[in-house]
């Protein structure tokens, strides 16, 4: 395969590259990747995370791996196992159901090495159609509050929500952003604020339970959030938080804006309650962990409940920004995200 270096993930050297999204912003650790259980392990400890990176690591593992030889079955195995380490952010699946269409080809090993390739590649494009279309939504001054990380971080290129803030930030200059720490897991005040410091864009970190009152106080102009999958009808799975954000921002007369790269869209899902939603580990409620050490506050026999991601209703969606434009609810209700 050839080389190729995005801000979280490359392929380098002959292997695959992570960077340690747990420990960021203190460590900056790569991992280099050669087995399904190596990038399993990363995917389910949130080292490697976002919708469209997980699913471009995966590929590029898949790659790898063909290119050390594993023969034709041992492939399409891995690409079950891949496929099966978290069920909500549909773009792995996309990934992996185009490796399983190139698997058929006759000279299978150059198609799957060609696609991963591709996936990764159009992913930078994606994200800079989305980032140009999204910008165009946002004026000087404006006030914007944005939930989990969307950032460079979490795809090939430069984002989705957060793509759309940098790109309207390099434009306008004059943007501030209110960034939720985003519990359990702080994506928000972990990473988006690494690469909002790193982009030089200004940005105040809050608590997920702040939003309310910032609204309230007239100082968030608009939000705009990433999705894991997008529905047929328009409802979206995003960062556990989002719902919470869309009701706010509804009743605060406040656009709220869902940015995704057609890979995240599902036609086949009819709406957000056909989402398998992943449920994750008690201890992440419980306390917190990182590169800071592990902490538990809560009583050890503690009932939890930590869905990872929820879903919000078109109903409270101003527009849908996508690589192939900006859709309005009217348009969903029509049955534009039904159409191939
Ligand atoms: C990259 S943008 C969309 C989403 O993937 C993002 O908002 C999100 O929910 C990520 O969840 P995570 O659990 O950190 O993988």
């Amino acid at each position: 395969m050839k080389t190729l270096i995005a801000r979280s993930l490359k392929f380098e050297s002959g292997v695959v590259q992570v960077l340690d999204q747990y420990l960021l912003p203190h460590q900056q650790v790569w991992h280099e990747c050669r087995d399904v259980a190596t990038m399993s392990e990363l995917i389910l400890t949130l080292k490697v995370r976002g919708a469209p990176l997980i699913g471009l690591a995966a590929s590029l593992l898949i790659g790898y791996l063909v290119e050390q030889g594993e023969d034709k079955d041992a492939i399409a195995r891995s690409i079950d196992e891949l496929e099966a380490t978290r069920p909500t952010a549909v773009n792995l699946m996309h990934c992996m159901a185009k490796l399983r269409e190139a698997l058929q080809a006759i000279d299978w090993q150059q198609q799957v090495i060609t696609t991963a390739e591709q996936l990764f590649e159009e992913d930078t494009a994606l994200c800079d159609r989305m980032a140009n279309i999204g910008a165009e939504l946002v004026n000087a001054g404006d006030n914007i509050l944005t939930h989990c990380n969307t950032g460079a971080l979490a795809t090939a290129g430069v984002g989705t929500a957060l793509g759309v803030i940098y790109y309207a930030a390099k434009q306008h200059g004059d943007i501030h952003v209110w960034v939720d720490e985003t519990r359990p897991l702080l994506q928000g005040g972990r990473l988006t604020a690494f690469e909002l410091d790193a982009w030089q864009i200004p940005y105040t970190l809050i608590c997920d339970n702040m939003a309310a009152s910032l609204m309230a106080a007239g100082k968030v102009d608009k939000v705009f959030v990433g999705a894991d999958r997008i529905a047929a009808n328009g409802d979206f799975a995003n960062k556990v938080g989002t719902y919470n954000l869309a009701v706010l921002a509804h009743f605060h007369n406040i656009p709220f804006y869902v940015v995704a790269p057609i890979t995240t869209l599902d036609r086949s899902c009819p709406n957000g309650a056909a989402i398998p939603i992943e449920q994750r580990a008690k201890s992440e409620v419980t306390g917190v962990s990182g590169s800071f050490g592990d902490c538990q506050w809560a009583p050890n026999n503690a009932e939890v409940y930590n869905p990872a991601f929820d879903v919000t209703p078109a109903s409270l969606i101003t527009g849908w920004v996508l690589d192939t434009g900006l859709f309005t609810g009217d348009e969903v209700a029509l049955g534009v995200f039904s159409q191939s």
